[in-house]
């Protein structure tokens, strides 16, 4: 308690009227939000009754954290309005009482909006247009619109997007053809494109800085994507794509990426990421199967004495503790063998050994916020870290 009234009381008066307009303009997205999603249920008092708000009395606008479905399935609500991220981002986002100041009113100016602006879009020819922006259109035949959209659809980065905004994309990409060894990315080359493959072959090198040494982690096929990472992270090209056939790629401009698809998908990503960066397991990993670690991660709710996983069942998923408190538990004598909190994972014994049963019992000791991944995301993700997780697990 001490601590909040010490962090609120050094807010000043403009702060506080800053705060209070845009809360209020929230309030009201929220608000329309809310009774969009209501009308479009079919059903208002169910959907109401859905939301745990009571139906007599006050109406109590409380969202629980609790998922209503089975495990694996709810991750898709990442993408909606989330009143909670937009209410921190308002918090985090305060300008000094200085910037309101000579913003002459409560509300910072154009020009401060644009200064903050820059601090996500850090290349200065973005910052200018943010809001006049138009996506470029470029003529397409029908069939060329459905492979477009096929590959969007098939991609975790864009496969969650409104259709308005995947209808923005495929009008947006342009074609491009590559002969047999051209170089279409160079790694350490500055990211200003994102690509789709339509035709051919491509093959992908990566460089260890410290060894110096070059190597080809995969092909790329037709309807994949690549590209993503310098635009997503304002970071040098990080691998080599060469063409290995003739081939026919689609081409994105990184203003329409970053207004389309940066807007929705990173920022929700961003926040995982960095807490993945401070899990030590995985700390060797690259940036990129990071990542692709994430894409493979759902969000799963566990209440307070929830077991989560069995002793002697079979292994199906890997957590990763993002919120709350587990308990491993040894069935015979109940013993309590240890606690996990957040940043620690479990469940990866029986995903290692594929004939070992789950050694602990894993309960929950408060609401839990589990990352989960499934055995063959796991597989695909972290199979050749297996080894290491397994040595570093010390039962
Ligand atoms: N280890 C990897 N395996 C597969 N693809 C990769 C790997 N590393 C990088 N890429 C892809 O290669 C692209 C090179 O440019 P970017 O860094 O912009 O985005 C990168 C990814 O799309």
């Amino acid at each position: 308690m001490e601590e909040d009234s010490s962090i609120f009381s050094s807010i000043s008066e403009n702060e506080t009227k800053y705060i209070q307009l845009k809360i209020g303009s929230l309030l009201n997205r929220s608000f329309t939000e809310f009774i969009s999603q209501a009308k479009k249920s079919g059903d208002y008092k169910k959907f109401l009754k859905a939301q745990d708000l009571q139906e007599e009395g006050e109406y109590h606008f409380i969202k629980t954290d609790k998922e209503p479905s089975s495990p694996m399935s709810k991750s898709e609500s990442e993408d909606q309005f989330d009143p909670a991220h937009e209410f921190i981002e308002i918090i985090c986002n305060v300008p000094s009482s200085e910037e309101l100041k000579s913003s002459g009113n409560s509300i910072p100016n154009q020009k401060y909006l644009k200064k903050k602006r820059k601090a996500v879009f850090s290349n200065p020819e973005d910052v200018f247009n943010q809001e006049s922006f138009v996506p470029p259109k470029y003529e397409k035949a029908e069939s060329e619109r459905v492979k477009i959209k096929n590959a969007l659809m098939n991609n975790m980065l864009t496969k969650k997007l409104s259709d308005e905004s995947i209808n923005t994309l495929i009008a947006a990409f342009q074609k491009k053809t590559f002969n047999k060894d051209d170089v279409i990315i160079q790694y350490g080359d500055d990211g200003k494109e994102y690509f789709v493959l339509e035709a051919g072959v491509l093959q992908c090198e990566v460089f260890d800085e410290e060894t110096k040494e070059s190597s080809v982690t995969r092909t790329i096929t037709e309807g994949n994507a690549f590209g993503e990472l310098a635009l997503l992270y304002q970071t040098p090209r990080s691998a080599t794509i060469t063409a290995l056939t003739d081939c026919t790629t689609w081409v994105l401009d990184q203003m329409t990426f970053k207004t389309v698809i940066m807007a929705s998908a990173v920022k929700e990503r961003n926040i995982r990421l960095n807490f993945i960066d401070n899990i030590k397991v995985f700390e060797k990993m690259s940036r990129y199967e990071k990542v692709k670690l994430l894409d493979g991660l759902q969000v799963q709710y566990f209440e307070s004495s929830d077991v989560i996983v069995k002793e002697g069942d079979a292994g199906e998923y890997f957590y990763i503790i993002e919120e709350g408190k587990v308990e491993c538990i040894k069935e015979d004598g109940k013993e309590i063998i240890r606690t996990l909190d957040q940043g620690d994972y479990f469940g990866e014994l029986a995903l290692i050994e594929s004939e070992q049963k789950r050694t602990l019992t894993v309960k929950a000791k408060s609401l839990c916020k589990l990352l989960v991944l499934n055995k063959d995301t796991f597989y695909r993700v972290l199979g050749s870290f297996s080894n290491y997780l397994k040595k570093d697990y010390k039962l």
